[in-house]
């Protein structure tokens, strides 16, 4: 069951704000719906875009800029929160921004006290997915972008559920978490102190072990702070070239990390993954 909290008209289509009680969470969600105007004719394709770290289902709806060309190729958009939420929600014990509330990681917690909420794999492949398929005029073909801690997710998502999204893109994503301070910290945390058990959430590691992956796409930065020490681009690249992916990575000169870098690709974005969303 959804609540609906806020809608509003954008490009002809709407920009709507649901909540509902997610059993897979344990908690009360948000999240972000942009829906086109082909919508209010008939069921149109889904890209789940997820979020980097800090952030809300908001972020990307207020600063990515992505509406005018989603209603332009019909596409929804489906735009999840980083993290479950509430007060009995365990956060990093420090309130760290790179652990805990805010930054999920997309991964199914199997430690204490996490595992009871931090259940973020499962929320977007499965629930989310089929209360959006049930309940919004969107149709079955989906795709998945994301952004830093959201590009690990949504490369990490699509390699693990071989056939579920047509195509995938990220910016800047963690890419390989296994050999960051970032991915590191948080699948400590998350899923225990053994790399063994990283490697089945780590992208590089995945697309090393010849994982299939639909068609991919990432941008990156080159001006992007947090490319030397957090992202993998490298590693990624050199994984893909050994590999059979039909890939793309194109470093892009003077970006940094931000939302003005998202907004300034997006469309790419979007106009390669409507290319896949066709029967
Ligand atoms: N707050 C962190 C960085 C967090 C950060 O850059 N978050 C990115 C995703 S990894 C983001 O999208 N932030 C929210 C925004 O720009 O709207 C820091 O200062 O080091």
């Amino acid at each position: 069951m959804l609540n609906k909290l806020s809608s509003v008209q954008c490009f002809g289509g709407q920009q709507l704000r649901f909540e509902h009680s997610s059993k897979v969470l344990n908690c009360t969600m948000q999240f972000s719906v942009f829906l086109p105007p082909q919508a209010e004719q008939s069921r149109v394709p889904a890209l789940y875009w997820l979020s980097g770290l800090t952030c809300t289902d908001e972020n990307f709806s207020s600063k990515a800029g992505a509406q005018r060309t989603a209603a332009e190729l019909g596409l929804a958009l489906i735009i999840p929160d980083t993290s479950p939420r509430g007060d009995d929600v365990p956060d990093a014990e420090d309130g760290a921004y790179d652990f805990g509330l805010g930054a999920g990681f997309y991964v199914n917690a199997t430690q204490e006290p996490f595992a009871k909420h931090y259940q973020m794999d499962s929320y977007v492949v499965d629930e989310l997915r089929h209360l959006v398929e049930a309940e919004l005029p969107v149709n079955s073909l989906r795709s998945i972008a994301g952004h830093s801690m959201g590009g690990h997710g949504a490369i990490a998502l699509a390699l693990r559920n071989p056939g579920l999204y047509r195509s995938v893109s990220a910016f800047a994503p963690i890419a390989h978490p296994s050999s960051c301070p970032w991915g590191r910290k948080a699948f400590t945390g998350y899923l225990g102190s053994d790399p063994k058990a990283w490697r089945d959430y780590d992208s590089v590691e995945m697309i090393q072990a010849g994982k299939p992956c639909p068609p991919l796409f990432v941008d990156q930065g080159d001006a992007d702070q947090f490319l030397p020490e957090q992202l993998g681009f490298d590693a990624l690249k050199v994984a893909c070239e050994s590999s059979q992916i039909d890939a793309t990575l194109r470093l892009q000169a003077g970006y940094d990390h931000s939302y003005y870098f998202i907004a300034s690709f997006i469309t790419d974005h979007l106009r390669f993954h409507a290319q896949y969303l066709v029967d």
